[in-house]
């Protein structure tokens, strides 16, 4: 674990107050139960977008923050270090266990990895019996359309109904009392590389879901339906005419003169290009009640292989602010316009308030796969910030007078050339794994990478339903040999606190709690607690396989704190272990096999899930 200097006298003050728990007490004014939470000179989440915890966690971000942070303090620094397992449930499937065990009404649901089974986990039972289970049945042929295996980020709740997406584009409502089909709607055709592995959000009567499969060409779309019936209320593409995008310009006002203008998704592309040019949302969806807009992400432009596609490739890779009920686009912001590496930008985007320059903005912080963290102006759509969080070559920072990222000329792939050295790397600073925000600390908690590559383009046609991608990358470690980090940011201040050296990828989301906790596990198995302040180990757990899953905590109907987790390696990164893949070709697994070899030596497939409570008294 590296502090950071400035962090270094609290940190001795802490070590010597520790015998009586001083540390651990907050002063009164940052107590985030407090009212005028927001004038206490960190950042916090809009009240209305964070609501007090009600001991459940309904939804995988915990709250239309994305906060990821829970109120529940039974298991804090004094207690963690008795953290025991509680039960285990078998996932009844092996690949990458992405899924959050959510809780609603004394019942935990997750969704297995394929064949995509949503579990009910009766929590009024010792041992965690299984209720009921809903078996989607994917046809088996959907796992080969996917570029990192046939993973699921989780159910989510609302009104008595769970909601879940399966491979082959299908939104399901399940009755969450008695696991009966509501109803199921089909979105997509995965014969063409329509795919789906994201978590449905829902606002209002409306379940928001989206797309993958930009690494085969499919054009990306969000699409709401009613929660009612199923039915398709709107749906918007990333690419094309502004009809389809959902721009309408007496409502789309972007505060960047490069998304003004007529069918920029057409314009920006060549002759058809848009038509199969990705830019799906498969990452994470926030809200901001006050504004009634949601944030979502678009991933990378089609094919990977940039020499393909002049232009600026809108609307892929940025951030759109639409309403919930009609999709209509009320800003747009590219974090990576005309995407060089694959930098899928579809990383949660954290509703914050943030004292800025001697007032509150309301924002988004977005940390991001191009290696910045960004403060984004959420009714506007204006980057404040864009600092990066990780050593980076591919470009030379983000010019704040016009928006746009900076890439480095050395860097830009040719034909013909093997472009090395470029950090970081396609899955980036920080892939999909979810960050989490405390209101204690006002720090954000970040899983990330530490990642570079070497990149060589080649021509590729497009076949429907086949890979859609045109480079040849190989990956390896980052400056000091580590390949993941666990950081914690401080979005006021605009700097790392303290950061954890991983030897692998941290590809599992983080919880941050009231207890001065924080949880997150890795690729090796550990399931870790450590303390928010500083990143001192607390306590660690192995589970049976490495870790990509989200943990969640939650009040049991026995009154009890408990924290849960899904163990399963696999995805883009732990790929290598779960399909067996020969290491010696150091492109397979998209880039990763070149430095992936050991992990198949450290763990094995296998999903569970694991649940930890303290001993009971
Ligand atoms: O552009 C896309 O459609 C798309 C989809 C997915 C996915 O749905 O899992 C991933 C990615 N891209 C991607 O770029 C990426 O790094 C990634 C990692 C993972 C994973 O589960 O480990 N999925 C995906």
């Amino acid at each position: 674990m590296t502090l950071h200097r400035s962090w270094i006298p609290t940190l001795v003050v802490c070590m010597a107050l520790a015998v009586t728990g001083g540390c651990n007490r907050r002063p009164a004014a940052n107590d985030p139960s407090r009212p005028g939470r927001q004038a206490a000179g960190r950042a916090m989440p809009p009240a209305a977008a964070s609501p007090k915890d009600d001991g459940q966690w309904i939804m995988p971000a915990k709250d239309f923050a994305n906060t990821r942070y829970s109120e529940q303090a039974q298991i804090n620094k004094q207690t963690v270090g008795r953290l025991q397992v509680a039960f285990t449930v078998s996932v009844g499937a092996s690949g990458g266990q992405e899924s959050s065990p959510i809780v609603a009404q004394n019942t935990l649901y997750f969704v297995s990895h394929y064949p995509t089974t949503l579990y009910a986990i009766d929590l009024t039972q010792p041992g965690g019996p299984v209720k009921w289970r809903y078996e989607t049945r994917p046809p088996a042929a959907v796992q080969g359309e996917m570029c990192c295996e046939p993973v699921n980020r989780g159910p989510t709740y609302a009104n008595g109904t769970v909601y879940l997406n399966t491979p082959d584009t299908r939104t399901v409502a399940i009755d969450a009392t008695t696991g009966a089909l509501k109803w199921e709607t089909r979105l997509g055709d995965f014969t063409r590389g329509d795919t789906m592995t994201m978590a449905p959000f829902v606002v209002g009567d409306k379940v928001i879901v989206g797309n993958s499969g930009a690494e085969f060409g499919a054009r990306g779309w969000i699409a709401a339906l009613n929660a009612a019936d199923g039915s398709i209320a709107w749906r918007a593409y990333s690419t094309g005419p502004d009809v389809d995008v959902k721009i309408d310009p007496k409502v789309f006002k972007p505060f960047y003169p490069q998304y003004k203008g007529k069918d920029l998704g057409v314009s920006q592309w060549p002759t058809d290009a848009w038509k199969i040019g990705g830019g799906t949302v498969w990452g994470w969806i926030s809200y901001d009640p006050e504004q009634d807009l949601i944030f979502h992400g678009t991933s990378n432009p089609a094919p990977w292989n940039h020499l393909q596609r002049p232009g600026d490739n809108h609307w892929t890779n940025g951030v759109f602010a639409r309403e919930p009920k009609t999709g209509l686009a009320h800003w747009f912001y590219a974090y990576s316009p005309h995407d060089l590496w694959d930098h899928s930008g579809v990383n949660e985007n954290i509703v914050l308030d943030l004292p800025w320059q001697g007032r509150t903005r309301k924002v988004i912080i977005r940390p991001e796969r191009n290696g910045y963290i960004y403060v984004l102006d959420r009714t506007t759509g204006e980057v404040l910030a864009a600092d990066p969080f990780i050593h980076i070559t591919a470009s030379k920072g983000v010019d704040l007078k016009t928006g746009r990222l900076r890439f480095n000329p050395d860097m830009i792939p040719q034909a013909g050339k093997v472009i090395r050295g470029v950090c970081p790397n396609s899955p980036g600073a920080k892939d999909w794994s979810p960050s989490a925000f405390s209101k204690a600390t006002g720090l954000i908690y970040v899983p990330h990478n530490n990642l570079c590559m070497d990149w060589e383009t080649k021509p590729v046609n497009y076949i429907a339903g086949t890979p859609y991608i045109g480079v040849n990358p190989r990956f390896y470690p980052g400056q000091g040999g580590n390949a993941g980090e666990f950081m914690a940011w401080d979005p006021v201040g605009r700097r790392k606190v303290w950061t954890i050296k991983e030897r692998w990828p941290v590809w599992g989301g983080a919880v941050a709690t009231a207890g001065g906790v924080v949880f997150y596990g890795n690729l090796e198995g550990w399931f870790k607690a450590v303390d928010a302040d500083t990143g001192q180990e607390l306590w660690k757990f192995k589970t049976g396989s490495g870790i990509i899953g989200q943990p969640t905590t939650f009040r049991g109907p026995d009154g009890r704190q408990y924290v849960a987790i899904l163990s399963g390696v696999g995805g883009w990164v732990g790929s290598i272990v779960t399909r067996n893949l020969d290491p010696r070709d150091p492109t397979a697994q998209k880039g990763f096999a070149n430095m992936t070899g050991e992990l198949k030596k450290i763990t094995q497939p296998g999903g569970m899930l694991y649940v930890f409570a303290l001993p009971a008294t």
